[in-house]
């Protein structure tokens, strides 16, 4: 049994996390770590896996963490993985989560991000009803948002592949929880950066191109819609929200967001201000150019590729339930995230990493 440093009380509990090579699987690992559990964090099988997150954060080699690889697309993995590690939680982080690729393959996404969670849901069932389960659920399920700020009983009208293939998973974590009386908890949660966030996520894009312009690595940068709003928290803060679903007394469904909402372009003027440039923006739509705002130079560019078939324009969440029944708030604004983020990417690029 492991100390809790947070309480100061033995901690037998196990928590098994789904995607520890991600962004919120890193964080949650963190965290987790620091109040005693023992964590077994998963991974899939790839030519090239890649630790890097953990690394940062330092706990790669904590004698309480174990990396094990498992596959979500298979039940048989996932009745062998509860078995082994008699788990008493397990957060599934896992996806297929960038919304740009599902768009270009739309089974594998509904494969990994929609039924996989039912492998999880099932092995629960079959090894023991009694672990609690977190399911990642998103704010992309909203969409083409049907209310203003959106909340838990907003519905739902996702817009691509990968909202699709949540809006499932989302659904059968419900159905298992008035079907079998499993713990089965889903947190809608809004958009949510750091600088363990990859780059294929517009936030990371443009602090690590804003650092590279910054040291003279790059010209421009190239983005798709810049008039696309987001509600952007700090994903440290989230981690501890989805802890706190599953020491509630029962399963239920929250919002963690942060109750603002800002365009891409926003984001861009401030991540240069981070890097003390500052931008002026010039033309319009495809032809929209940011320009350095003391010599003129063109840095931010319009590139059509990174425009989607469908775009969800709106998001902005009020996680007013979360308050009021977890006392979870978010505690990160989002300049002092971006500073935080452009910070880092400079350091890094300083260094020459490449992640
Ligand atoms: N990625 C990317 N997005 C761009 C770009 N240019 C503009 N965007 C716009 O920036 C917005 C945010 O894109 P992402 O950062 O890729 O995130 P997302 O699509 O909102 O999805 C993220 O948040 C969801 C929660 O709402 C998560 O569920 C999902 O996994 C992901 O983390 C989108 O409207 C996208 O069209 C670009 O060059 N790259």
């Amino acid at each position: 049994m492991g100390l809790d440093v947070a309480n100061g009380v033995a901690n037998s509990k196990v928590a098994v996390i789904t995607g520890i090579t991600g962004q919120d699987g890193a964080y949650l690992s963190e965290l987790l770590l620091t109040k005693g559990y023992t964590v077994y964090g998963t991974y899939r099988r790839t030519s090239s896996v890649n630790f890097w997150r953990i690394e940062e954060l330092g706990i790669e080699k904590h004698p309480k963490l174990h990396l094990v690889e498992y596959d979500l697309t298979d039940l048989s993995s996932s009745i062998r993985l509860l078995q082994a590690t008699q788990a008493t939680e397990v957060y599934n982080l896992a996806a297929q989560s960038f919304v740009g690729v599902s768009f270009d393959q739309p089974l594998t996404t509904a494969d990994i991000t929609g039924i996989g969670p039912v492998n999880l849901l099932e092995a629960i069932r079959i090894v023991n009803p009694k672990i609690r389960f977190y399911q990642a659920s998103t704010s992309e399920m909203f969409g083409k948002v049907q209310a203003i700020p959106q909340i838990e009983s907003t519905p739902f009208y996702p817009r691509s592949p990968y909202g699709v293939a949540k809006l499932y998973a989302h659904w059968m974590t419900i159905n298992y929880r008035e079907s079998y009386g499993i713990f089965g908890t889903s947190g809608i949660l809004f958009n949510h950066e750091s600088p363990l966030r990859g780059r294929e996520f517009v936030t990371r894009k443009i602090t690590d191109s804003v650092a590279k312009i910054k040291l003279g690595k790059l010209d421009v940068l190239e983005l798709g819609n810049m008039d696309a709003k987001r509600d952007w928290g700090y994903a440290k803060d989230y981690v501890e929200g989805m802890w706190r679903m599953l020491q509630a007394d029962e399963p239920d469904t929250f919002v963690l967001a942060t109750n603002r909402t800002e365009t891409v372009r926003d984001f861009v003027t401030m991540a240069f201000k981070a890097a003390d440039i500052a931008i002026d923006w010039k033309g319009t739509a495809e032809a929209e150019q940011g320009l350095d705002a003391k010599t003129g130079k063109a840095l931010v560019k319009i590139n059509p590729k990174f425009y989607r078939p469908a775009e969800v324009e709106l998001l902005i969440g009020n996680p007013e339930k979360a308050k009021a029944k977890l006392g979870w708030a978010p505690h990160t604004t989002l300049e002092e995230l971006c500073r935080m983020m452009v910070v880092a990417d400079l350091a890094r690029n300083e260094r020459g990493f490449s992640f």
